[in-house]
C-alpha cells in the first residue's frame, strides 16, 4: 500500500450525489484498493452541518483507506493540494429561471472554484466537473484555471454512456459486459448525440445485432438523452446513486486506464477532432492511456451522426457564448 494519501476534494459534499460518493471514494473504488485517501468536503454554509454528519458517518465506517476528512465552506482551503475534484455543488434551477440565469448562478460558482484550483491544487490534479450545465462549468473553472492544462477539466458523460449501455444490453437480450465501444457525442443535455454504429455486441456490429435502425433513431436516442429527466419523474429527485458510480467510474479510468479494446465517453476540451472548435468541453469516445485521456481517432461519421453532433455542439457554442457575454470567460 502506497503511504502518501491522496486528497479529493468533492464539492457539494450533503447533496444527494455527496452522499452517494463519499463512502465510495473513501472505501477505496476511485483510485484503488490500495490507494489511502484524504477527503475534503466543500459545502456551502447552510450545508456545512449535513456535511459534518455525513463525515461522522464515514468515520463510523472506519474505512482503512480513510487517511482525514476536512470540511469547508471556502474554495481556497478546500482545493489546497488537490490531486482530483470532484465538482459535484451547482445551484440547480429555480422556478421562473431561464437557461442563461442559470448559466450566470453557476458561473459565480466554477469561476471562483476554478481560480481555487489554480492558486493551490498539486500540479497532478484531475477535475471532473459533474454539477449542471456540467461542460459549460468546466469551461468556466478551466478559463479561471490559467496555470492548470485545460485537459485537465473533464464534464462528466459517463452516466450517459452508462445508460446506452444499459439500453442497448436490454434490447438486444446480452449483458452490459459484452457491448462495447458506445459513444456519446457533445453535451450532457437532451441534445446529446448518442451513437452505436461503432459499437459491437459480442464482438458482432451492434447496428446488425439490433438489426432495426428505426429503434435506434426513435426509442435508443431519445431514452438514452432524455433518461436524467425520466427518473426525475420516476424518483422525484435526480439520479444521484448512478450519478455518483459514473463518477467513480470516470476518474477510475482516467487515473488506472481503460480496457483494451473498449472505450468511454468522455466531455473534454476539444482539439478540432470530428469538427468540434478547438477548446469545447464536448463529449468524445476516449480511452485513457498513462494517465491522459485520448480521443479516439478515424471513426467514419455517417449523415445523421453528423447532423446530431453538430447539433449538440452548437449548443456547447451557444452557451459559451452567453457565459463569455456574462464576463466569466
Ligand atoms: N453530469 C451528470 O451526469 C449529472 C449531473 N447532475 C448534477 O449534479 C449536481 C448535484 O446534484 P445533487 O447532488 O442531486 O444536488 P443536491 O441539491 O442534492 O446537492 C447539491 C449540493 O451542492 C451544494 N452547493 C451548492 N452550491 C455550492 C457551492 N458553491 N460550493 C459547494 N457546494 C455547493 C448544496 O448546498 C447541496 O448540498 C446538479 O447540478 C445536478 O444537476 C446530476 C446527475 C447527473
Ligand atoms: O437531468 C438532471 O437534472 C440530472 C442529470 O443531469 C442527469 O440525470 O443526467
Amino acid at each position: 500500500m502506497s503511504t502518501t494519501p491522496v486528497t479529493v476534494t468533492v464539492t457539494g459534499a450533503a447533496g444527494q450525489i455527496g452522499y452517494a460518493l463519499l463512502f465510495r471514494i473513501a472505501s477505496g473504488q476511485l483510485l484503488g484498493a490500495d490507494v489511502p485517501v484524504k477527503l475534503n468536503l466543500l459545502e456551502i454554509p447552510q450545508g456545512m452541518k449535513a456535511a459534518e454528519g455525513t463525515a461522522m458517518e464515514l468515520d463510523d465506517c472506519a474505512f482503512p483507506l480513510l487517511a482525514g476528512i476536512d470540511i469547508h465552506d471556502d474554495a481556497a482551503a478546500a482545493f489546497d493540494g488537490v490531486n482530483v475534484g470532484l465538482l459535484v455543488g451547482a445551484r440547480p434551477r429555480g422556478a421562473g429561471m431561464e437557461r442563461g440565469d442559470l448559466l450566470a448562478a453557476n458561473g459565480g460558482i466554477f469561476g471562483p472554484q476554478g481560480a481555487a484550483i489554480n492558486a493551490g491544487a498539486a500540479d497532478d490534479v484531475r477535475i471532473l466537473v459533474v454539477g449542471n450545465p456540467a461542460n459549460t462549468n468546466a469551461l468556466i473553472a478551466s478559463a479561471h484555471a490559467p496555470d492548470v492544462p485545460a485537459e485537465r477539466f473533464n464534464a462528466m458523460m459517463r452516466l450517459d454512456h452508462n445508460r446506452a449501455l444499459a439500453q442497448l444490453a436490454a434490447k438486444t437480450g446480452s449483458s452490459v459486459a459484452e457491448v462495447k465501444r458506445v459513444a456519446i457525442w457533445g453535451n450532457h443535455s437532451a441534445k446529446q448525440y448518442p451513437d452505436i454504429a461503432h459499437a459491437t455486441i459480442a464482438g458482432r456490429p451492434a447496428p446488425e445485432v439490433v438489426g432495426d435502425s428505426a429503434w435506434v433513431t426513435d426509442t435508443f436516442i431519445p431514452t438514452v438523452a432524455k433518461r436524467g429527466a425520466a427518473i426525475i419523474e420516476a424518483r422525484g429527485a435526480s439520479s444521484a446513486a448512478s450519478a455518483a458510480n459514473a463518477a467513480i467510474e470516470h476518474v477510475h479510468d482516467w487515473v488506472n486506464g481503460t480496457p483494451e479494446g473498449d472505450w468511454t465517453s468522455v466531455a473534454m476540451p476539444s482539439d478540432g477532432s470530428y469538427g468540434v472548435p478547438e477548446g469545447l468541453i464536448s463529449s468524445f469516445p476516449a480511452v485513457s492511456r498513462d494517465g491522459r485521456w485520448e480521443i479516439v481517432q478515424g471513426l467514419d461519421i455517417a449523415a445523421d451522426a453528423r447532423a446530431g453532433i453538430d447539433v449538440s455542439v452548437a449548443e456547447l457554442a451557444e452557451e459559451r457564448d452567453a457565459v463569455k457575454e456574462f464576463g466569466l470567460l
